[in-house]
């Protein structure tokens, strides 16, 4: 007793020593804390049976092939060699679930959503700058704001919306026209006359009749503050693991001060762009919003051909405020962002290797436009552009290959077990096989969109190359089972797929059938690479040009009207 009341003494009259006394007690406990996890942990752990690579590294696991394999890569290998369970470890022994195995992905995404959340440190960045729209909602405030959501997609909406589609497209080709006919020069998006980066010229304003300027390749307050937000022109580097060790410390401690609140105070000029970008976008946004909703009330009667203009319209309008209505704008605008510009430019460059491919499409686009223009119309309808049987077959392919997202997190909330479809062989005994897996609360989970897309035991050995004639070979159909559009991963299954998928086919086929018709696409130099690295979303860089941010620069000549090729 008396040896405590002197130790409270010594330690409230001499605080400063105390404090020194502590720090290594603390950093102790940290070491013996993260020993057991590093160490111990993995022998106890509920994953101990699922096979998976040995870590490269004790403190970083297999980090480092994460981050110098092409986004998504490494889980294919690794899915490849061991089945759709795969455990592979992360910073400091933290284990992580890779999935693609049908009967666990249906399970995590379909029968049982809401009991695999996004990781609390996604949620929170992305309701600091979006707010708490459908992308961030969880559990029941999720299912409800879903079902608000959905009408604004309904097939009468969409049709409606694909003549705004079609307008975009037009404004997109009538630029590109004017540059290879003005033979323009810019030295950042062009490389030499007849060059265009698809990339940044082929930014649609995902359809909120709101012009984001990326088409006249100048950019409003929002389009910038969402570029500097979601894509910063550097190109993403490979650090080093220890590096993201570091990244992390410091991130939780960001997380938890109000770091942003005293940005302006700070030294830092990245936080200060953000703080400002995060301003514009609030401002911008209510602005938005506000006009749409001054101008709803001004045009209930006419037909509404932007997402925007119908959510107002639909009784969504009635149940929520104009803030959460702003939510939903940034949101849209947020996960529509850039995916679909993103997945154009991949299709051009395919078409750019496979002229064959591209000929062929021309061909299937002008013979269909004829027939809509002997009925005196200039543009296809919702129905024909879905009807079109190659189109449709290049949309699954590019979007099979070239998935925005490689993978998405998940968190199991509770303790759970997880069915596979296929057994994988066990990594504590290799005469058995595991047909289930028993995870607990807190488990890291990654869905392997990539990995599940690129599966060859479903898409066979020519996996990896964009051949859309697998989608039309009738003697060699794909059953995948796989829940999702197509049987792919790219916008996900079950009650959080994403809602804005039939939007986003049909503008991509639409913007895709104009640029078809109208130009011929080809490399830049016959020797020119491509590199994949993620930002948000994965995107194209030029080797040894990475310099120059995210860019996919095309060689782009006007095809010939006369052309006959046979579909
Ligand atoms: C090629 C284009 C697109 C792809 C590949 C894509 C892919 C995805 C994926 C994988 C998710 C699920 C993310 C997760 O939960 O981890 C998602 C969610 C979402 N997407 Fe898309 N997306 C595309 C375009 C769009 C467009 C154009 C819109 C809006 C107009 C949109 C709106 C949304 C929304 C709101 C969510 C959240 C849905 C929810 O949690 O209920 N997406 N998208």
């Amino acid at each position: 007793m008396d040896a405590a009341a002197s130790l409270a003494r010594f330690a409230l009259e001499h605080p400063l020593r105390t404090a020194l006394l502590a720090l290594p007690a603390f950093l102790l406990g940290l070491l013996v804390k993260n020993a057991y996890k590093v160490f111990l942990a993995p022998h106890f752990s509920s994953l101990r049976s699922v096979p998976g690579p040995p870590p490269d590294h004790p403190l970083w696991g297999n980090l480092q092939s994460l981050i110098d394999e092409e986004p998504g890569k490494a889980h294919a290998r690794w899915t490849e060699e061991f089945g759709g369970a795969v455990r592979y470890r992360g910073l400091l022994g933290g284990e992580r679930l890779i999935l693609t195995d049908p009967a666990a992905l249906n399970h995590v995404l379909t029968s049982h959503t809401y009991d695999y959340a996004k990781p609390d440190d996604v949620r929170g960045d992305l309701a600091m700058v979006l707010g708490k729209g459908l992308v961030f909602a969880e559990g029941e405030t999720h299912r409800r704001q879903r079902r608000l959501m959905n009408s604004a997609f309904a097939p009468s909406n969409l049709k409606a919306m694909t003549v705004g589609f079609f307008e975009h497209a037009h404004q997109l080709r009538d630029i590109w026209k004017g540059m290879v006919e003005a033979g323009q020069v810019d030295s950042k998006a062009w490389k030499n006359d007849e060059a265009a980066d698809a990339y940044q010229a082929g930014k649609p304003d995902a359809g909120f009749g709101y012009n984001f300027q990326a088409l006249s390749l100048k950019s409003d307050a929002l389009a910038q503050a969402f570029a500097s937000l979601f894509s910063p022109r550097d190109a993403p580097g490979k650090p080093h693991p220890s590096r993201l060790l570091v990244n992390n410390v410091i991130g939780a401690c960001l997380h938890a001060l109000p770091i942003l609140k005293l940005a302006e105070y700070l030294p830092d000029e990245r936080l200060k762009s953000i703080k400002q970008a995060l301003n514009t976008l609030e401002v911008e946004s209510r602005k938005i919003v506000q006009a749409k909703m001054e101008k709803a009330d001004q045009e209930d009667a006419l037909p509404k051909k932007d997402l925007l203009s119908i959510l107002l319209s639909t009784k969504a309008k009635d149940t929520m405020s104009p803030e959460e209505v702003r939510g939903q704008l940034t949101t849209f605008l947020f996960a529509g962002h850039e995916t679909i510009s993103n997945s154009l430019s991949w299709v051009l460059w395919e078409f750019a290797c496979h002229p064959d491919k591209q000929a062929r499409l021309r061909a299937e686009v002008r013979a269909a436009r004829k027939l809509a223009q002997r009925d005196g119309r200039d543009e296809l309808n919702s129905d024909e552009l879905s009807g079109l049987e190659y189109l449709d077959a290049v949309t699954r392919e590019i979007l099979r290959l070239e998935p925005p997202l490689s993978s998405t997190p998940r968190v199991a909330q509770k303790n759970d077990v997880i069915p596979l479809s296929v057994p994988v062989k066990s990594a504590t005994d290799p005469s058995q096989t595991i047909d289930h897996i028993v995870v607990r609360k807190g488990q890291s989970i990654s869905i392997g969109v990539y990995a599940a897309n690129r599966d060859k035991s479903i898409f066979g050995d020519d996996a990896d190359d964009f051949r859309p004639e697998r989608w039309l070979d009738d003697d060699n159909k794909i059953e995948t089972k796989v829940g999702g559009w197509s049987g792919l991963m790219t916008f996900l299954a079950g009650p959080r797929a994403c809602i804005g998928y039939k939007f986003a086919l049909l503008e991509f086929k639409a913007v895709l059938s104009v640029l078809v018709d109208s130009f011929e696409f080809d490399r830049r130099d016959a020797d020119i690479q491509i590199e994949h690295r993620a930002q948000v979303i994965t995107r194209p860089f030029v080797v040894n040009e990475m310099e120059l941010g995210t860019r996919m620069p095309l060689k782009i000549r006007l095809a010939k009207a006369d052309e006959t090729d046979e579909v």
